[in-house]
């Protein structure tokens, strides 16, 4: 498998080197030459599987060529094994076709598991190859931070740098992360946003020389193509155990910087029948006012009781755009540049083309609360807010009823009491046992300005070889 760059003007890259690079030299991201299909026939031999082996099956061609099956087997397999559930990704039904999937149930509770537990795996199996050590570099708005942390703390490989918005994620997001005491982690509150943290994560890939030509970046965002790669998996998981492919579905995701949907798309590329994909977002709605109005204009960020959404120029919508471009990396390119300068529309055609099968929705905190408040007063089932958007979203996108709807449970309520005790639904979520005395655990992060030197500076003085 061959991967080319939306922009157009770097070089195409294998499965490792795209795993091992972030941005492409051309500041795009990396997509997949040719997508994989599958026939009705292909998808009917893939029902029943356990999710591990679906996902073996599923992933193979898009690392083919760079691993051996036995290895990566047995890596996913391991993966899985981490999570709590023995469905992996269990779906939990709300209504007469209506379901959540969880995808909060591995290790850091949040569907960030599914691709970083394996992208640690990944990059220790193939810097072991190389005996080659790296610097990984990600942004946070509260769950990729410990997910990566947790999937890469054990390799003596890497040191990881994660930047989260100084008193913008929630207090367990925040000690998920800070209370891993391994030498190679590095936590640094910035202060500023998740936009802010992103922007210098893109910078410092497009010039290293801070690292003075010592090693090299890494990228652990959906930047990284393994993380969608991954994401991919639990589409069509859902699909077959709901009737798929004889029968189409919808899905809502919780959308902030369009990976986990994209995903969506992708499965549905790759001849998953679904009818529908509601992009679900909180009062950061650039995607949903692209969406619904054909307008794409970044605004101000805002703070919400779902931080994990609080973005607002979201990466891999590149990677759709390269597709609604037709594949034309200088209609991505021009439709960027323009953007940096103001509102933007899409030629009316190409709008059309995505809102054939994209719908969206945008939720304020105040009706999130009020979701997880009804919703646990018809079921029972307590959500977390970014799912409750998501839920919100399925039940106003709804385009056809008799079409199962599966919004994306992106993450465990525990994560967000604050979201949860305004509901008033009067419960607690509590945090399963492996992190049942993270509020006492020492916390060890820097809080940095919200300024690129001083944090390439930092990362420069202490990562592993520093002194060297
Ligand atoms: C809990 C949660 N829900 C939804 C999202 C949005 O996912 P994406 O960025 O892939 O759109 C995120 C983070 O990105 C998240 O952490
Ligand atoms: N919501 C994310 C933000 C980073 O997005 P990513 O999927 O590109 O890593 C988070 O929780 O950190």
């Amino acid at each position: 498998m061959r991967y080319i760059s939306t922009r157009g003007k770097a070089p195409a890259l294998d499965f490792e080197e795209v795993l091992l690079t972030g941005l492409a030299t051309d500041g795009g991201l990396y997509v997949p030459e040719t997508l994989p299909r599958y026939t009705p026939e292909e998808l009917m031999a893939l029902r029943g599987l356990p999710y591990d082996e679906l996902a073996c099956r599923v992933m193979f061609p898009f690392v083919e060529g760079s691993i051996p099956e036995s290895d990566f087997r047995a890596m996913v397999r391991e993966t899985y094994a981490g999570f709590t559930h023995r469905a992996v990704a269990p779906m939990v039904q709300l209504d007469a076709n209506e379901w959540v999937m969880e995808l909060f149930r591995g290790p850091t509770l949040a569907f960030k598991d599914f691709a970083l537990q394996l992208l640690g795996r990944l990059l220790d199996y193939f810097l072991e190859k190389r005996n080659q050590h790296v610097v990984i570099l990600g942004a946070t708005s509260g769950d990729t931070g410990s997910a990566a942390i947790e999937g890469c703390r054990h390799s003596s490989h890497v040191d990881i740098f994660i930047l989260h918005p100084h008193e913008r994620v929630s207090e367990v997001q925040r000690r998920q992360m800070t209370t891993v005491h391994s030498d190679n982690v590095h936590n640094i509150a910035v202060t500023g946003n998740f936009d802010d943290c992103q922007k210098m994560v893109k910078a410092s890939f497009g010039d290293q020389s801070f690292l003075g030509g010592k090693t090299s970046l890494v990228a652990v965002n959906s930047i990284n193509w393994a993380r969608i790669m991954a994401q991919i998996v639990y589409y069509i998981y859902a699909s077959l155990a709901l009737g798929g492919p004889h029968r189409s579905l919808a899905f809502s995701v919780p959308t902030g910087n369009f990976g986990d949907i994209f995903a969506g798309y992708l499965a549905r590329e790759m001849g998953l029948p679904i009818q529908q994909l509601v992009v679900a977002t909180n009062q950061n709605d650039i995607l949903h006012r692209f969406i619904s109005q054909n307008q794409y204009e970044p605004g101000k960020l805002q703070h919400t009781l779902s931080p994990s959404m609080d973005i607002t120029i979201s990466s891999n919508f590149e990677r759709l755009l390269f597709d609604l471009y037709g594949r034309d990396s200088s209609g991505v390119v021009d439709f960027l540049e323009a953007a940096s300068h103001g509102a933007v529309q899409l030629e009316e055609t190409r709008w059309q083309g995505a809102r054939k099968l994209f719908d969206s929705f945008s939720v304020n905190d105040q009706r999130t609360c009020e979701v997880i408040g009804e919703v646990y007063g018809e079921t029972g089932y307590l959500l977390d807010p970014h799912t409750a958007i998501g839920v919100e979203s399925a039940r106003r996108c709804r385009r056809d009823v008799t079409v199962p709807m599966v919004t994306m449970g992106t993450a465990h309520p525990a994560k967000f009491p604050e979201a949860v005790s305004r509901s008033g639904v009067g419960v607690e979520a509590s945090l399963p046992d492996h992190l049942s005395d993270l509020l006492e655990r020492e916390e060890r992060f820097t809080v940095l300005n919200n300024d690129l030197a001083e944090i390439q500076d930092f990362m420069a003085r202490n990562w592993k070889f520093a002194e060297d």
